[in-house]
């Protein structure tokens, strides 16, 4: 067994959390050999409800578990970060866009970016999942100056299995038989689910998974709008937002930061804007990314054509004027 990491999850006492917190504390992230010191950061009126939480925490007898703490302060709950799942926020309702979330959920990336900063360890990874997701992360890593941008990544996790799971479901094979549909920019409804570069495996053999379907209008169309709209599908059928998938997106996420990606598979990760494929920089856009070290690099060199051009640079201008508008915010105080 190794010694003890810090965890995080904040929003602990939420939805999300109360799948994500038993996952992690399984080993499903950091391995079946890495014991965890979990932080649970909630609001001061939720920490009932937390102590309710760690009680069965406490109850599910996990053996990884070497200790757990309950609070609502940053300066708490962010020391000594090794990971940190930044789900606390406000989840939309049926009928909003996750950017009518942003006056309300920013300031609290802002300040929690600066509890980051001051108390977390300089290597820390931090997975953003609260919406509205890429912008909250480049204001969490603009508000923590002192760890490196790279650290900071949004997720879209969720809408990369939303779309393995379309494409096997309409070629009748298991979700794993799906690699590299690529979801672009925004964890909105502007974003890009991209089938064009991802191969299925069908009798043994790999081959594209555009040539198996064999119906560019569905590809460029219906394919494109399920992903997209999935999460409002879910509010309406549910009346809450995701959250089981939620949870088993974020651990995804994490899982291939720390332990990296297969040989020849890519994954897509909300990360700080280097330029690539045209897009903007300084902005948390979606992009493919192999993980190496625990180092993510953005996939160079695929084709992208004039439809897909178009997609991308739709979502690259919702996330600039995401950004401008939480700047505002938080330049308010
Ligand atoms: N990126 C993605 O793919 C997805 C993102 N989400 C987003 O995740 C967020 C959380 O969703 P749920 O767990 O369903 O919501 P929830 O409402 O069940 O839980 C949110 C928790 O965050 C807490 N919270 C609020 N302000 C906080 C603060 N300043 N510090 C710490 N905790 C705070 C609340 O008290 C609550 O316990 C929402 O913004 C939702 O839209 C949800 C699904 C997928
Ligand atoms: O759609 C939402 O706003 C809530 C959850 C979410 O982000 C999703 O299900 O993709």
């Amino acid at each position: 067994m190794s010694e003890p990491i810090t965890v995080v999850v904040t929003g602990a006492a939420g939805q999300i959390a109360y799948s994500l917190l038993y996952m992690i504390s399984r080993g499903e992230v950091f391995g079946k050999q890495q014991r965890i010191n979990l932080h649970l950061l909630d609001i001061p009126p939720m920490m009932g409800v937390l102590e309710g939480v760690v009680m069965e925490l406490g109850d599910c007898a996990l053996p990884l578990l070497n200790k757990v703490v309950p609070t609502s302060d940053p300066a708490v709950a962010f020391k000594d970060a090794a990971a940190a799942f930044m789900v606390g926020a406000m989840p939309r309702k049926e009928g909003m866009e996750r950017k009518d979330l942003l006056s309300a959920n920013v300031k609290i990336f802002k300040v929690q970016g600066e509890a980051l900063d001051k108390f977390a360890r300089k290597d820390v990874k931090v997975l953003v999942v609260g919406n509205p997701a890429n912008t909250n992360a480049i204001i969490c890593s603009h508000y923590a100056p002192s760890i490196p941008k790279e650290n900071f990544t949004a997720m879209t996790r969720l809408d990369q299995n939303r779309a393995k799971y379309q494409i096997a479901s309409k070629l009748g094979l298991p979700v794993d038989a799906v690699k590299n549909v690529i979801i672009w920019g925004n964890h909105s409804s502007t974003q890009y689910p991209d089938a064009k570069h991802a191969v299925v495996t069908v009798n043994g053999a790999s081959k594209s998974a555009w040539d198996a379907i064999g119906d560019a209008a569905y590809l460029q169309g219906d394919f494109i709008s399920t992903v997209q709209k999935r999460g409002a599908a879910v509010i309406s059928a549910r009346k809450m937002s995701s959250a089981m998938s939620a949870a088993k997106a974020a651990c995804d996420h994490m899982h291939d930061w720390w332990n990296g990606t297969p040989a020849g598979e890519f994954v897509s990760m909300g990360v700080v804007s280097d330029g690539s494929y045209g897009m903007p920089k300084d902005i948390v856009f979606s992009f493919p990314v192999e993980i190496r070290d625990k180092k993510w690099s953005i996939v160079q060199g695929l084709s992208i054509d004039d439809f897909s051009k178009g997609k991308l640079d739709i979502t690259a201008k919702e996330l600039l004027e995401e950004k401008d508008e939480a700047m505002a915010v938080c330049n308010q105080d």
